[in-house]
């Protein structure tokens, strides 16, 4: 039961657009390109080169070279419209938009198949985990929990903890339940409720928070050597390392990539940083300071010491077909180290 307070913020909160027929119908009768065009099944994958419709194209063949149209009866249209709802509910912020939200799907897509994951998680995980990636971040206003916090924001009076995730999570649903959104319409009332719950994990997973939380049980698996992940405990936490080892994929790209992208984090993370000194008298964190631009390569080193690396160096040993991420961030740490030693 929400108090007075929540349900007025939750009022305020649950503006959203949903996809107009034209775009819809125009993505509908689109062609959409093959896999191997779109370089879908690389690690190595950047969305540059692609112009917006091509990245909802991209999507739908992610969903076709899963088969998930026929494996969970999908209609076609409601896959669409629900797409361009998805992009729709992205704000144009500088680096939590719907290009984050489809790079980090396409690194799903990789580790399903070029990575050998495919094999050991169900359907329903598989199409949770994709629909997760790509709603994860989604209505994001390029704050961070700790500011929704500051701000007093109607987000914190709702969620106390992982404020943004519940936020992503409520709004994935409230697309879903938007007319002719619904893509899980024609699974069973067993899967559905499955998927809801998969889908609801995923999201939350991705607060770096829950991340630290959960890193260590996953680490006794894997040097455990355990292989097959069997009970619900362990396929949740093996799902939700993979959501995070996606969120922050950037890091394993190649260098050009990773350097654009580490721009565009960093001016995000500079206009929170501008915000909170001009609008509420606030020292910023340091990341998010500009005039601490030059501290930059070493705190990328930092990330990838104390997140990245100890993620992909797991999910490498569990799964050899997944070293790539491993190197690319290994490489990327060097560079960024060495422009931390003013190389
Ligand atoms: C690129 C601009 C600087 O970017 C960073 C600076 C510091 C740290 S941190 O690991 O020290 N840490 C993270 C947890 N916070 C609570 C405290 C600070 C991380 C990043 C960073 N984050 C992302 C994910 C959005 C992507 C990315 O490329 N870099």
């Amino acid at each position: 039961k929400l108090s007075a307070k929540q349900s007025v913020a939750l009022e305020v909160l649950s503006y959203h657009a949903m996809a107009s027929k034209e775009e819809t119908a125009a993505l509908k009768n689109s062609h959409i390109p093959s896999a191997k065009k779109l370089n879908l099944y690389s690690f190595d994958f950047d969305d540059l080169p692609l112009g917006e419709d091509l990245t909802l194209q991209a999507t739908i063949r992610m969903f076709l070279e899963l088969d998930l149209v026929n494996k969970f009866h999908l209609s076609y249209e409601v896959l669409c419209r629900w797409l361009c709802s998805v992009r729709k509910n992205y704000r144009p912020v500088t680096y939590h938009n719907w290009r984050h939200a489809f790079n980090v799907a396409q690194t799903m897509f990789t580790m399903f198949t070029t990575g050998k994951m495919r094999n050991m998680l169900t359907d329903l995980e598989v199409i949770g985990l994709i629909v997760a990636c790509l709603c994860h971040d989604l209505d994001h206003r390029g704050t961070n929990n700790a500011f929704q916090l500051k701000v007093d924001s109607p987000l914190a009076v709702l969620y106390s903890t992982s404020t943004m995730e519940h936020h992503h999570f409520d709004h994935s649903i409230l697309i879903l339940n938007s007319e002719g959104n619904n893509i899980f319409e024609n699974l069973s009332p067993e899967d559905y409720r499955k998927v809801i719950k998969i889908l609801e994990s995923a999201i939350l997973a991705t607060d770096l928070a829950l991340y630290f939380k959960k890193r260590g049980n996953f680490q006794t698996l894997v040097e455990r050597g355990e292989k097959k992940f069997v009970t619900e405990e362990k396929k949740e936490l093996l799902r939700n390392m993979m959501m995070t080892a996606c969120d922050v994929s950037a890091i394993t790209k190649p260098w050009p990539i990773q350097q654009r992208v580490a721009k565009l984090v960093a001016s995000e993370f500079f206009e929170q940083g501008d915000i909170e000194k001009s609008q509420l008298n606030l020292k910023p964190h340091a990341m998010m300071d500009r005039e601490k631009e030059d501290e930059l390569p070493k705190m990328q080193v930092g990330f990838i010491d104390a997140i990245c690396m100890p993620l992909y160096k797991m999910l490498a040993q569990l799964k050899p077909s997944l070293q790539h991420l491993h190197s690319g961030c290994v490489s990327n740490r060097k560079e960024w180290q060495s422009m931390a030693d003013g190389h």
